[in-house]
């Protein structure tokens, strides 16, 4: 769902439900998720804490916890259902290889006791073929790809000697080196702070031109993802409610959970005007959700929203809605004040 025409298919998603055991009970963290991702798009997956973000991109990996399990559905990947990888041999011709992951705490993806070089080069040989001087070429290259100076001195320094960006630059260089054709950035930069955030989104964006590849980025903060994603997705209670490019999603959502999204912005909070607040709380995992999931706490939902799960609306060639209110019946509702000038004001932008 969300097509893009003009790629190719990289990574397809089909009706993916995900369940998790939990003290005698069973929760459900993905409820029938299809999502195409194309070659060479950057695609954010944006939702707040719970929304099955994370669990997402670990089915795609095979890091679900051990009280998790695929209860249906495919991921389409090569000549691979992913789907059905059950064991960790299956995973290691995925794994790293194929998809690699960037993580929000760099030192958990890094071995304290290996100088950075090292732990890069080792990638290099074991993914890119290379030996000697040519793998140590190759890994001052990526130490300067990823925009570290010095690279001979850094070559042979440990973890600790770099700060949290260039730990983090050190975790990109090695995903990098591994030579994935898809890269998920899980919070990439919730640990960092705000000058570093915007750095290593730009290196991110640069990488992803340079080496042709897909990425993948997991955020709660819309903002963030809105300068590096082409297409957004918004993830609420287990499911994808709104996909679309960035432009149309961030300028003309359709959602109400994506205006709730947008309006705790912090460039509509500026204006001092109202903002349009999010009252309640997700639903709980362990019920069955009836109708749409957001219904309880939507102040537009329709009678129908508690009653049927809304389909997939197509508000335009690659932009669709999971809501009752894009169906031909339903009464004409606009979004929030506060958003209507956000929505106005892009509008222009992207005419301009
Ligand atoms: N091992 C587990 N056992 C039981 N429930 C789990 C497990 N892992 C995740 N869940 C549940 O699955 C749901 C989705 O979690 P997930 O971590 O994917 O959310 P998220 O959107 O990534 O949130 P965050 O931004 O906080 O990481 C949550 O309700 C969570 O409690």
């Amino acid at each position: 769902m969300g097509s893009n025409n003009e790629k190719p298919r990289i990574l397809s998603i089909q009706n993916l439900i995900i369940k998790f055991k939990l003290r005698g009970q069973v929760l459900t963290a993905i409820r029938n998720i299809s999502l195409d991702l194309y070659k060479g798009e950057s695609l954010a997956i944006v939702g707040e804490s719970g929304s099955g973000k994370s669990v997402l991109v670990k089915s795609i990996m095979g890091l679900l916890d051990k009280n998790g399990f695929i209860d249906q559905g495919q991921i389409l990947y090569k000549d691979y259902d992913l789907a059905q990888f059950n064991t960790e041999k299956d995973w290691l011709r995925i794994r790293g290889k194929e998809i690699a992951m960037v993580t929000q705490d760099p030192m958990t993806s890094l071995n304290p006791l290996k100088t950075v070089g090292k732990q890069i080069e080792e990638c290099v040989v074991l993914h890119q073929g290379l030996k000697g001087k040519e793998a140590y070429e190759r890994t001052l290259k990526l130490l300067r790809d990823v925009g570290i100076g010095d690279v001979e001195k850094r070559y042979k320094q440990y973890p600790h000697e770099f700060s949290g960006g260039m730990r983090q630059r050190i975790v990109i260089a090695i995903a990098v080196a591994c030579n994935p054709k898809i890269l998920i950035c899980d919070e990439p930069t919730t640990a960092l702070d705000v000058t570093i955030q915007a750095q290593i989104l730009q290196l991110l964006k640069n990488l992803q031109e340079m080496y042709g590849l897909t990425t993948i980025y997991i955020t709660h903060d819309l903002g963030v993802v809105a300068k590096v994603a082409d297409r957004i997705a918004v993830m609420y209670a287990g499911d994808i409610i709104e996909i679309g490019k960035t432009h149309e999603v961030f300028f003309d959502g359709k959602h109400p959970y994506t205006w709730a999204l947008l309006s705790s912005l912090p460039q509509l909070g500026s204006k001092g005007e109202e903002l349009y607040s999010i009252k309640g709380t997700p639903p709980n995992l362990f019920n069955e959700i009836k109708g749409d999931a957001f219904a309880p706490r939507n102040p537009y939902a329709l009678n129908i929203d508690f009653v049927e799960r809304p389909p997939f609306f197509k508000v335009t060639e690659t932009h669709f809605a999971k809501t009752w209110l894009l169906h031909a019946d339903a009464p004409k509702v606009v979004p929030p004040q506060s958003l209507q000038a956000f929505f106005e004001e892009g509008r222009r932008y992207a005419h301009e």
